[in-house]
């Protein structure tokens, strides 16, 4: 369709239908947000990133992915109502305003394309890209487990049949790799939010130790005030602490490697809900789900802003 008032934030959507949505929001509000190509999916797909930005150059930024793993519709729904809540709020949430005049946020909403593609024609279910390689018998790599810190541990399989397989090697996948070197090449970014679903967790660094981060006492105060933001809403409970310690040691991980590259502020939310649907959560849920997890983003982007 022509524009995106036609477009419902109450549906599910296949990958053309938000890939349009994405040129669609672009154009309508040019302003504010631009579409940036950053690679590659091992399908030849685009990877499509949105930068939302009030101009200068190489502001600190922000980042949030969603559908890294596949099968997790509820966060690319939640992705796409959380950038046309940017816009919308932009001018006259004080907060939001304030964050936008001083940071960039980039979302990446399809992270995972190939895979995505895949859940909508053959396996609703399907976890992680689609890559194959010689001598293989099975396809894909869970683009949690392929980066670079930690890379190969426990909480990771070598098994290319396993649903957490690692990979051949720290950022093999193409997925991941656009996302290493574009984060790397800005150099300033502040805060890293990677969405999943299902638990209604907020988690922070390690996945891959118990060890806790040096400013683990900062990242729980802070995960607190998310998750009774987000409470504020709909009243849905969420647990909050580190990765190892809240749900289980898992390495090779978004927010590992992003904590490690000096990003501080790294987080993983796990959304609704907590097993009754799981990864098949209704449609009538994403809003809900989405106005709850915008209060817990935007207290995140908040203390960014001001620490
Ligand atoms: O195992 C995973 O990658 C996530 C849990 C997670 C989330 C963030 C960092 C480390 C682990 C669980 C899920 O969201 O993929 C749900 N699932 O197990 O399919
Ligand atoms: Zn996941």
């Amino acid at each position: 369709e022509r524009s995106t008032s036609s477009f419902s934030y109450s549906s599910y959507h296949t990958l053309e239908e938000i890939y349009s949505w994405i040129d669609n929001f672009v154009t309508e509000h040019s302003d504010i947000v631009s579409k940036i190509q950053i690679g590659n999916s091992f399908e030849n797909r685009s990877i499509l990133v949105l930068k939302f930005s009030t101009g200068g150059s190489q502001h600190p930024a922000i980042w949030i992915d969603t559908g890294i793993h596949s099968r997790e519709w509820i966060t690319h729904a939640t992705g796409i109502w959380t950038a046309n809540k940017i816009v919308s709020d932009y001018g006259k949430d004080r907060v939001l305003t304030d964050i936008l005049k001083a940071m960039d946020i980039f979302i990446e909403l399809v992270t995972n394309p190939d895979g995505f593609a895949f859940t909508h024609s053959m396996n609703r279910l399907w976890r992680k890209n689609k890559s194959i390689r010689p001598g293989i018998f099975c396809i894909g790599v869970d683009l949690n487990r392929n980066w670079k810190s930690g890379f190969g541990g426990n909480g990771s399989n070598s098994n290319p049949c396993s649903e957490t397989y690692h990979g051949p090697s720290p950022q093999s996948e193409p997925e991941v790799a656009a996302i290493v070197n574009f984060i790397t090449a800005h150099g300033n970014f502040k805060a890293l939010i990677s969405i999943h679903s299902y638990s209604q967790m907020l988690m922070y660094p390690y996945g891959r130790s118990l060890e806790p981060v040096s400013n683990q006492r900062e990242l729980y105060d802070l995960a607190k005030d998310a998750v009774e933001a987000l409470y504020k809403v709909h009243g849905i409970e969420y647990f909050f602490g580190s990765i190892s310690t809240t749900l289980y040691v898992a390495s090779g991980i978004t927010v590992d490697w992003a904590y490690d590259s000096g990003i501080k502020y790294a987080f993983s939310f796990e959304l609704r809900d907590t097993g009754r649907y799981g990864f098949l959560l209704p449609a009538t849920q994403i809003i809900p789900t989405a106005q709850e997890t915008w209060m817990a983003l935007r207290t995140i982007m908040e203390h960014t802003l001001n620490h």
